[in-house]
Order: C-alpha cells, then structure tokens, then sequence
C-alpha cells in the first residue's frame, strides 16, 4: 500500500496508482493494495489524476489550522498535523478492501518541503503501531542541488526528516532528484521524467511474486517475502533495459557470448543508475531481478549477473529470481543496509551546523553521532 505525503510524496504515489493501473490491465495481476496521498494543501491534492478524488484516498490535513494552503516548508507543523490528523489515515488503511493481502506500506515524501518531510515519519510511527505485522517503508525524495543554495530551510528540513525516519522505519529508499535532473527542460517535465524514473524499478519487482500465468513464473520467483528479507536501513534502487533482438539457443558461440556479456552490462548499468550514488561495497543486503522474454531467458545470462552483482556488493547477502515476462531484457538492483552512505551524512553535517552547535565533524562521523544532535519529529 502506497502513501504519498505532501506535494512531492503525493505526485509519485499517483505514479505508483499508474504502476497499479498498468499491472491490471497488461498483467491480469494486483500489485498495489490501495494509494492514499495526504496533504496540507487542497491545491495539491486537486492535481492528482490517478488517485481516486474521493476523501478517504486524497486526504486533507490541518484544515483548521492551514485552511488547506500547506505549511510553508515548516516541517514541525507538517509533523504536528499529521499526529493531529493522522487518524484519518489510520481509518483509510482499515477501510480498504485488499488489506489483508498488503505485505507492506511505502510512505513517500520530499525531504525538503514541510508537510511531506514532517509527516511521513509521525505516519510512519502510527502506523508501525497500529498494523504491527506489516513492515513499513519510506521512500525519501532528496533536493536539487540548486534548492540547497536558495531555501533557507532545506538542509534542516532533510537532516530532521532523514533522521526521523532512519529511527523508526524498516528501510529508507533514498532517490536523489538530482541524480536525474536534465538541464535543458523544464521543472513540471523534469518532475514527470524524475518520478517516472522512480517508480519504474518497482513494475517487475512487484509483478514477479504475484504472476498467475504460468508461463510467466519464473524458475526462481521473487516474492514478498524476498523483498522484506532485503529492505533494511539506508536502501537505493536502479534499474535498466537491454533491447535484445534475438533468441539465445539458436544462437553460435561467438552471439551467445555477446549476449552474456549483456548480462553483465545490463548489471553494471543498473548499478549505475541506482537512485542515489552509493559505494555498492557499502551495502550488506542486495537483491536483483532479471526480466526477459520466455524465449531470451538463459543461465548463463543470470551467472553473469550474480557474478557482476557480487563483484561490486562484495559484503552483501544476495538474493535473485528471473521473470519470464515482458521484450526488453531487464535489471532491477536494490541496495540495502548501506552503511553510513555519504550524502546522508552530509547533510546530517550540515544539519548540525544550521542549528548551530558547530560540533566540528572528524572523519568517524557516524550515524550514532549525527543522532544525538539532531531533532527529532516525533518527540
Ligand atoms: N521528484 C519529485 N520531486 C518533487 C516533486 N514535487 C516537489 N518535489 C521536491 O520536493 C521538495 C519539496 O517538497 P514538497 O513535496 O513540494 O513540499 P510539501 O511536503 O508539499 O510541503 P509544503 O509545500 O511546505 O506544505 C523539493 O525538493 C522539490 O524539488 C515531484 O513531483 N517529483
């Protein structure tokens, strides 16, 4: 189940509502329970398209306080209304049909506006409490280098809400809007692009373990169950394609080891394009997925890429499965328990120098230490 908090959260969630859409009617199959999106701001909620426009699906926090015009980058205000109004959500969550077959909530918001990056970890704790036996997750949007320099607030807002939710959700997918950025077109394109981009690397992954048709089940399928055992702390996602025109068992030698070689560049290409820059070595959990065609599907394909994968996540556990579905050839990688990545600690750097404690940071700058100076949204 898939919430978006504030302007950024809720406009990728209507992507995902768009996944869910797509995965019904070209796969037959549910992959998204429900897509809630929450905000401070009527405005927001109203540019939706995918979401259902009803209130239980886009739901307005704080009206009373804000009168339904957002907290102006305040993120503790976005915090003190998502405790406020967060029963809304809780009833949304029992109120929707599929409940019983969601394996995990994903909370997604933009760490540097206020109602998203104040909300998503107060909602979080809520509903951690509330729904004990599901796994809740956060996806959190970074900023444009450029917001860093102009906004005032924006590297407090992102240390606050990367701690807050670092302390009390089961992963963070990190994705850096800056990695995706093109210079040359304009914002609301560039946001189209960049949330597609996002959203894209869940389409086979979530698909693989909920596959009905037989001849779409993979060898080795990759469930929920895979999933959760690999999200964990600090996590990136990527994703890439590989045209294949051809089919591998009539192939000679000389074609079949060019399209080994795809694997392994298909892999390399993936972790190239994870959502946030990260030391692949860094990383203690790692999962990937192969889709292909039925036909183009091969062995040796997937040893290349268990080998590449491994080559760069050197301390990771891995877990793999292939799906059978779909023309293109392609890699879905998830990092996962990245340890102390270097944008993070960045900006709790950062962070602790706006609030002013300039605590000169030596080089074991570590989460624990970060931690301690930094306030918390849920208290
Ligand atoms: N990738 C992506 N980033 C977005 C989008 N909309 C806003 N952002 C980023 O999100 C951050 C601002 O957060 P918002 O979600 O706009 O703020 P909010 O949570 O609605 O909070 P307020 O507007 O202060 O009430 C900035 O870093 C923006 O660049 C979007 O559609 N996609």
């Amino acid at each position: 189940m898939v919430i978006g908090c504030g302007q950024c959260g809720g406009r990728i969630a209507d992507q995902f509502a768009l996944l869910g859409k797509n995965a019904r009617r070209q796969r037959g199959i549910s992959i998204v329970s429900n897509v809630l999106a929450v905000n401070t701001d009527i405005a927001d909620l109203s540019g939706l398209v995918h979401i259902k426009a009803d209130y239980k699906h886009r739901i307005l926090i704080g009206s009373r306080k804000t009168s339904g015009h957002g907290v102006g980058k305040l993120n503790e205000l976005g915090a003190q209304l998502a405790r406020e109004d967060g029963d809304k959500i809780l009833d949304s969550i029992r109120e929707t049909r599929l409940l019983q077959d969601t394996d995990a909530f994903l909370l997604i918001a933009g760490a540097s506006g206020g109602t998203g990056s104040g909300a998503i970890a107060v909602l979080t704790k809520m509903i951690k409490e509330r729904f004990v036996d599901k796994p809740v997750y956060n996806m959190i949007v970074l900023p444009f280098n450029y917001e860093e320099t102009t906004e005032e607030r924006t590297i407090y807002n992102v240390g606050t809400c990367l701690k807050s939710a670092y302390g009390v959700a089961d992963a963070v997918i990190l994705a850096d809007n800056q990695r995706y950025v093109r210079d040359a077109s304009s914002i609301s394109d560039n946001f189209s692009k960049i949330n597609y981009r996002f959203v894209e690397p869940f389409y086979n992954i979530l698909s693989a373990g909920e596959e009905t048709n037989p001849r779409y089940i993979g060898s080795k399928v990759l469930d929920a169950g895979d999933i959760i055992q690999t999200l964990s702390g600090w996590t990136v996602i990527g994703h890439s394609k590989i045209a294949s025109s051809f089919l591998p068992f009539r192939l000679d030698f000389r074609g079949k080891h060019a399209e080994t070689q795809k694997g392994a560049q298909a892999m390399e290409d993936a972790i190239a394009e994870l959502s946030l820059k990260c030391r692949p070595e860094d990383a203690r959990r790692a999962l990937y997925l192969l889709s292909a065609h039925p036909n183009k599907m091969s062995i040796d394909i997937i040893k290349e890429l268990s080998a590449t994968l491994r080559d760069n996540a050197k301390h990771a556990i891995i877990r793999s499965g292939d799906y059978p579905r779909g023309d293109n050839m392609g890699v879905t990688v998830i990092m996962s328990e990245i340890s102390s990545p270097k944008k993070v600690m960045d900006y709790f750097d950062r962070t602790i120098r706006f609030i002013s404690l300039d605590k000169r940071l030596s080089q074991g700058f570590n989460v624990e230490d970060a931690f301690g100076s930094i306030p918390s949204l849920l208290d």
